[in-house]
């Protein structure tokens, strides 16, 4: 579903990081492990086709991203990449549900029915609330359901759980697993997270020291 081969890349101004190469199947997770400042962040990014890598490939389900025009690549990410943020960017204006809604518009393909999609969160009851209203744990949720609406192939996850407590962790890392396993998508979590470290043991280590 997804490879990679040796990415390279470099911030204006900063030495280069290689980033070692990796394959997932479908349903498969991924942790991306790493100091701060290592390039965990820039590892997503290229993977959700936002950067362009100096050298080397991303191929999502056959598609090479460097081979898409930017326009392509924004209309691809709409419909086979869901992103989970470390903190949820939801649009305040909007209530949960026209949070989801939105997501189905931007991708223009056929999601996952939103109301299906929240109770298996267990968020339904609070698909006509106003965003704001939402504790930590639910924002992440309706995040994370978010970026699952649109049945992606690739979902990205960047610190999905470090404002988390305990119990909300568990839910947001064992939602992230069933859901890839069952709509068939790569899952790559970016963490520092022990506690997440202890539900996933395939892992990348990414180093800034690998710079060239
Ligand atoms: N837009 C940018 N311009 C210049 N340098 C940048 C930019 N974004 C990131 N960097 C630098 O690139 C390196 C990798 O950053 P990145 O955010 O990928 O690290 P990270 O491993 O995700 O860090 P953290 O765990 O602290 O979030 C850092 O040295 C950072 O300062």
């Amino acid at each position: 579903m997804l490879k990679t081969s040796v990415l390279h890349f470099a911030h204006p101004g900063q030495a280069q990081i290689a980033f070692p190469e990796f394959k997932l199947d479908a349903g498969e997770a991924l942790l991306v492990l790493g100091r701060s400042g290592s390039g965990k962040t820039t590892l997503l990014n290229l993977l959700a086709g936002l950067h362009i890598p100096l050298k080397g490939e991303v191929n999502l389900d056959g598609t090479s991203l460097s081979a898409l025009s930017g326009q392509e690549m924004d209309l691809f990410r709409g419909k086979n990449i869901g992103i989970v943020f470390q903190k949820p960017h939801l649009i305040a204006a909007l209530n949960v549900r026209e949070n989801l809604e939105l997501a189905h518009f931007f991708s223009k393909k056929k999601g996952q029915d939103i109301r299906c999609l929240l109770s298996e969160l267990g968020i339904d009851s609070k698909a006509e609330s106003a965003v704001q209203t939402l504790s930590e744990g639910e924002g992440q949720r309706v995040s994370i359901a978010r970026a699952l609406a649109n049945s992606p192939k690739l979902i990205l996850a960047d610190e999905p759980t470090s404002s988390l407590d305990d119990e909300n962790t568990e839910k947001v890392i064992h939602l992230l697993k069933t859901q890839a396993t069952k709509i068939g998508a790569a899952l790559v979590i970016v963490t520092h997270d022990q506690r997440v470290r202890n539900h996933i043991s395939n892992f990348i280590e990414v180093k800034a020291h690998e710079s060239v």
